[in-house]
């Protein structure tokens, strides 16, 4: 087997195994609908491939996914180089998603970190900032779940070792998302 073939073999293994998670997934999409039919934001964080992840995710709810429906309020906290810069230049990169964690959440809102060794100090520390704040807390991992295991209201951990694999399972379940929230009725709300 070549390394595109086992590719190939390795997401479908680790898909079908995710499959396990579609309660976890449900539940993910409950908890963001209900924030947001209650006036509230999603605010969205990770680093690297989980950073454009954060983009796309929050593209999908401002812009469209499928359907013609009101903007829904979701925020990257990866995107304003000159706060990721001044945050990090200041303080430290630990801080550059709890920062804006503290300056942008709102009680009721919902934070969803992506990390896919659950080790990233900066998604970490914006959890507790969450937590700190009353909003509701949603992490995307895999591994073992990493030190941020336990953390967050949810937890989607997907089953796999590989960076890469986890990833494409977490955008699957974040398209999944976007899909049920999209089909709700919005209204002129
Ligand atoms: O996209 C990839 C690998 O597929 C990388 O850019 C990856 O996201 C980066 O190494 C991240 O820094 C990894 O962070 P994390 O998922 O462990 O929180
Ligand atoms: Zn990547």
């Amino acid at each position: 087997m070549d390394s595109i073939e086992k590719g190939f073999a390795d997401h479908a293994r680790v898909l079908e195994e995710t499959k396990a998670l579609i309660p976890v997934v449900r539940e993910m999409a409950d908890v963001m609908s209900q924030a947001l039919h209650q006036g509230h934001k999603i605010l969205i964080c990770g680093n690297g491939g989980s950073a454009a992840d954060a983009q796309h995710i929050a593209a999908e709810f401002i812009g469209r996914f499928h359907n013609e429906r009101i903007s829904l309020p979701a925020v990257a906290l990866t995107v304003d180089t000159s706060i990721l810069t001044s945050v990090a230049n200041d303080y430290s990169y630990d801080v550059v998603f709890s920062r804006q964690v503290e300056g942008l959440g709102q009680e009721g809102d919902v934070l969803w970190g992506i990390t896919t060794s659950g080790n990233s100090g900066n998604v970490i520390k914006a959890v507790e900032a969450a937590k700190k704040k009353g909003l509701k807390t949603i992490v995307s991992s895999g591994k073992d779940g990493g030190a941020i295991r336990g953390m967050a209201d949810i937890s989607l951990v997907i089953p796999s070792d590989v960076t890469a694999r986890i990833q494409e399972m977490h955008m699957l379940c974040a398209h999944l998302i976007c899909e049920i929230i999209d089909e709700e009725s919005w209204g002129n709300e």
